[in-house]
């Protein structure tokens, strides 16, 4: 089957039979989506002309110009709204909840059954959403490493802009290596912070990470898993 799963930056093209191993392209979600399909190595166009297709994501126009791209046939619906009995949740209203914080939670919730885990998902926005006793307990939403490198080469004068990347040390004597501290170290205190605050109820709680600079954010924390697939796993887990 083909699950694609359309982010704010990235969209993720991922083939798999199992629902373990993966197969994924990632291209960026602003590209022209014939030119994506078009451009695909083989065996993609053979797989993308014959298996079940399931479209996901967070950017309903981006979803809707994916869809206009398969048969009805290869469409294959499937009910979001399916998260909600399998992870019991207080999120109001409920459907508002992203389609990539549904994934990465029921992954964790079962790929690491009985665990309390903060799990954060490091792509444009940065989630922080806690599991803890079989439920989803509630999250926090911070910009991410690229969005905040971003806004302040916007709104400022003086300030170049970045991409993330690692550095190390606490404080930087250059306005590069400010910029890149401040917004790594700062997200990874955040994490730490929702980490702190979430053991005072769950003293067991461990972290997982995902998303485009999950790895980043682990070398900065020193602690924590990466996951890198957890948001695919997850959307093939809704599908069953
Ligand atoms: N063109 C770009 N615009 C913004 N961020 C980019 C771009 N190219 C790479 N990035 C990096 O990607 C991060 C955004 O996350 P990325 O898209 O890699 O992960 P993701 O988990 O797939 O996110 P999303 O689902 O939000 O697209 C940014 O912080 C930045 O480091
Ligand atoms: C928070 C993001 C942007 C993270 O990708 C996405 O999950 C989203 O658009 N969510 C909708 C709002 C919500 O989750 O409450
Ligand atoms: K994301």
């Amino acid at each position: 089957m083909i699950l694609i799963a359309v982010g704010n930056t990235h969209t993720q093209i991922a083939h798999t039979e199992d629902g373990h191993d993966f197969l994924v392209e990632r291209r960026p979600s602003s590209a022209d989506i014939a030119d994506v399909r078009a451009q695909l190595p083989p065996p993609w166009p053979r797989w993308l002309a014959q298996e079940p297709v399931y479209i996901g994501g967070v950017v309903p126009e981006r979803e809707a110009a994916w869809r206009a791209q398969f048969a009805r046939e290869q469409l294959c619906p499937w009910d979001p709204e399916r998260f909600h009995a399998l992870l019991p949740n207080a999120y109001r209203p409920p459907e508002s909840l992203g389609f990539d914080r549904r994934c990465c939670l029921l992954a964790a919730a079962y790929d690491w059954p009985g665990r309390n885990l903060l799990v954060v998902d490091a792509g444009t926005a940065i989630t922080l959403d806690l599991l803890a006793e079989g439920r989803f307990r509630g999250g926090r939403i911070l910009p991410g490493l690229g969005l905040s490198l971003r806004a302040l080469a916007q709104q400022t004068a003086r300030l170049p802009e970045l991409v993330p990347e690692d550095r190390t040390g606490d404080f930087g004597n250059s306005t590069q290596e400010c910029l890149l501290l401040g917004v790594t170290a700062g997200a990874a205190a955040a994490v730490d912070a929702a980490l702190l605050d979430g053991r005072r109820h769950y003293p067991d709680l461990d972290l997982l990470l995902t998303g485009g600079d999950a790895p980043l954010l682990r070398q900065r924390l020193g602690h924590g898993e990466v996951a890198p697939q957890l948001l695919l796993r997850g959307f093939f887990l809704l599908l069953q």
